[in-house]
């Protein structure tokens, strides 16, 4: 399998170099590869980012070449096995040695060792490490180093470094992801990427960034880029399961009728209308995001990180959210195809493991949005002293006066009434924690105490912050279609607000002025809807465009010859070689003779 997939993969890369494309095209075309990941993720994926966004000119003149040409192969090893979240506790040192112009890096204890980085296993000759600098016996906190780990002809470990591959994950199983320690491992001091930090040769350190966090950079890049991945990963997995639904036909509601497509049920419609608003969603956030980020690299290449914190409070928890949304929306697109989602040859499955897998690496779920909720309180104390809020926190405003917001159910609206929920859950935070201080908690555990509301604040406003962007957004972009495509775009904007309002009544109760009348108006409101969207949601899907060597779905292919395909991949596997199998001859039999 791993053979397999390396070949592919450079099959894929080199295909990609010819036609002089960039990574994030490797990215969508190693789609029509692999249904599994492939092991050059973290070489395009962190690696070459790591190096733009780390390294000197002069440094990066060297090391880019040789990336981008895969003279060398690199990762990402950060986490340990004894800390991923926690960055400040990484264990792994790199101690400077003024006489060799050298560092010397330690994995000083099994907890130490490099864990999970992917292609790190056995393809990977070069990593990214981040290790705690020490130079003249001070601690300087994590760093990224560039380290050669292997040789590149033979391929062996160098002397001092001992790596592998971790074993069998729920997903990710071509990844290699691997593991790495150091023993008295020397580099030279220029393998020190030194954009934010430098080490002259008698071991000063010269602290050259004008925030403490751009060490931090690459995990902004990837998490911007995830909430885009994952508008696609919903998107295949919603064609599959629309396209099988319509396929698929089941049970006789009326007695004298031919058995419906599952699709015509309300309850299918419920399970999958809403995959296809939140893909839409999601890749109209992420574009959004993305010109955000590259805002805040300008603004910071004219030596301004302003607006630094804003974009890490939404890369978080957009990240979060994102990857939690698709998750949970892929395992219900599995959910609604029966027992065949359940099929590897679906492609669900594959798709499920690899979302999971994001709500958990890049910042763990809960991580982040406690990231972003630090953000949120402290722009709220900001407005209590009379300061500016940053744009995303504008709606703050409306709550200074605490006054309930009256429930207007159109869409704008119901924005509105996201925005109401959200300040009102800020509040709550504030609230909590003052309380907490004032019954005589110092500031940590009154923030400890109240980190349950806290998440939930940071959901809500980010929640908030997708359906003013997806309602916006769609606003901009239909302006110029045909009234069709315009109603049926607008149509699922809509469905995406009434979807959330509905899951979040108990919030909208509490902060605004939405009654019991007013729920049932959204029930009705979201079923019409829902029906109004079906006879599209074929078209909607076919809309994503995804080629069947893409999809790579017995239920998904575009001829909807789902049964056919099916028996083909069954009949393919290893198992269906012999009519019968040397086991029943081994074992089975003597059992039954009663020789076992
Ligand atoms: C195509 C692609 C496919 C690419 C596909 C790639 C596949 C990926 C495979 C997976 C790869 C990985 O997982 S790589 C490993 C990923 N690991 C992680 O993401 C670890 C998550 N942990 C962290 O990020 C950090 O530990 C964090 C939780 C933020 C806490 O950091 P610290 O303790 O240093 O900071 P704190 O004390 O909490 O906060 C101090 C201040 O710093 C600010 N701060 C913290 N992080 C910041 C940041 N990143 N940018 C700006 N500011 C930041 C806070 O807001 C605070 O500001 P004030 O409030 O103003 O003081
Ligand atoms: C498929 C996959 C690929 C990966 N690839 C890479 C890679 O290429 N390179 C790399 O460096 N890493 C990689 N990782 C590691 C990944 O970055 C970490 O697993 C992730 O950052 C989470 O950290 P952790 O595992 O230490 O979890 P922990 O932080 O230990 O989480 C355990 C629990 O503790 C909770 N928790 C932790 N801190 C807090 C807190 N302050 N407040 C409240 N709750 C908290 C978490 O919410 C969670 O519930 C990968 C992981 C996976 C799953």
């Amino acid at each position: 399998m791993y053979g397999q997939i390396v070949r592919d993969g450079l099959v894929n890369v080199t295909g990609i170099e010819d036609l002089g494309l960039t990574s994030p095209v490797l990215q969508r075309t190693s789609d029509a590869f692999f249904k599994e990941i492939s092991p050059f993720l973290l070489h395009f994926g962190m690696f070459v980012p790591t190096i733009i966004g780390q390294c000197t000119p002069e440094q990066q003149a060297k090391w880019l070449p040789l990336a981008m040409d895969l003279k060398i192969i690199g990762t990402y090893a950060q986490t340990e096995l004894g800390h991923g979240t926690f960055i400040r506790g990484l264990e792994t040192t790199a101690t400077y040695d003024a006489s060799t112009e050298q560092f010397i890096l330690k994995t000083p204890k099994l907890s130490s060792y490099k864990w999970w980085a992917g292609g790190l296993g056995k393809t990977a000759n070069h990593c990214i490490v981040l290790a705690q600098l020490y130079t003249k016996g001070v601690c300087h906190g994590p760093h990224p180093f560039i380290v050669q780990i292997r040789d590149t002809e033979t391929h062996m470990p160098l002397p001092g470094i001992k790596v592998g591959e971790i074993g069998p994950k729920l997903g990710f199983n071509t990844a290699d992801n691997g593991f790495l320690g150091f023993e008295d491992f020397r580099i030279p001091r220029e393998n020190l990427m030194m954009k934010n930090a430098q080490v002259t040769k008698d071991g000063t350190y010269v602290k050259v960034a004008r925030h403490g966090k751009l060490t931090y950079g690459t995990m902004v890049f990837v998490r911007v880029m995830l909430v885009s991945d994952m508008a696609y990963c919903l998107a295949k997995a919603v064609t599959i399961a629309v396209r099988y639904s319509a396929v698929r036909r089941q049970s006789q509601p009326k007695p004298d009728q031919p058995e419906p497509q599952v699709l015509d049920y309300l309850t299918q419609q419920h399970k999958l209308f809403i995959c296809i608003s939140t893909a839409h969603a999601m890749k109209l956030t992420s574009t959004w995001l993305w010109n955000t980020f590259t805002g805040v690299l300008a603004d910071m290449r004219d030596g301004n990180t302003d607006t630094l914190p804003e974009l890490h409070a939404l890369s978080s928890c957009l990240k979060a959210i994102s990857t939690s949304d698709t998750s949970a929306l892929i395992e219900q697109c599995r959910f609604a195809c029966g027992g065949h989602g359940y099929m590897y040859s679906s492609n669900l499955p594959a798709l499920y493991s690899f979302a999971t897998a994001t709500r958990t690496y890049e910042g763990d779920y809960t991580v982040l949005l406690l990231q972003t909720a630090r953000f949120l309180v402290k722009s709220w104390e900001q407005m209590d002293e009379g300061k500016p809020l940053t744009p995303t926190l504008a709606y703050l405003e409306q709550s200074r006066n605490g006054s309930q917001v009256s429930w207007d159910d159109s869409p704008e609206g119901i924005v509105r009434g996201f925005d109401a929920v959200a300040a009102g859950r800020i509040g709550a935070c504030v609230k909590s924690i003052r309380k907490h201080i004032n019954n005589g908690m110092d500031y940590e555990d009154a923030w400890q105490m109240t980190t349950v509301q806290l998440v939930g604040a940071a959901e809500a406003h980010c929640r908030a912050v997708i359906c003013r962007v997806y309602r916006d957004e769609t606003a901009r972009l239909t302006a110029g279609c045909s009234p069709g495509v315009k109603a049926v775009l607008d149509q699922l904007s809509t469905l995406y607000l009434l979807y959330w309002a509905l899951e979040r009544t108990g919030d909208l109760l509490r902060f605004s002025s939405l009654s019991e009348r007013d729920i049932e108006n959204l029930q009705a409101r979201y079923e019409a809807l829902l029906l109004k969207i079906r006879p599209n949601a074929v078209g909607l899907v076919d809309a994503f465009d995804f080629r069947d060597e893409v999809l790579m779905s017995t239920l998904g292919s575009y001829d909807g010859r789902v049964y056919e395909r099916l028996m083909e991949e069954a009949l393919k596997t290893p198992l269906n070689r012999e009519p019968v199998s040397d086991s029943f001859h081994k074992y089975i039999k003597p059992m039954m003779q009663g020789k076992l």
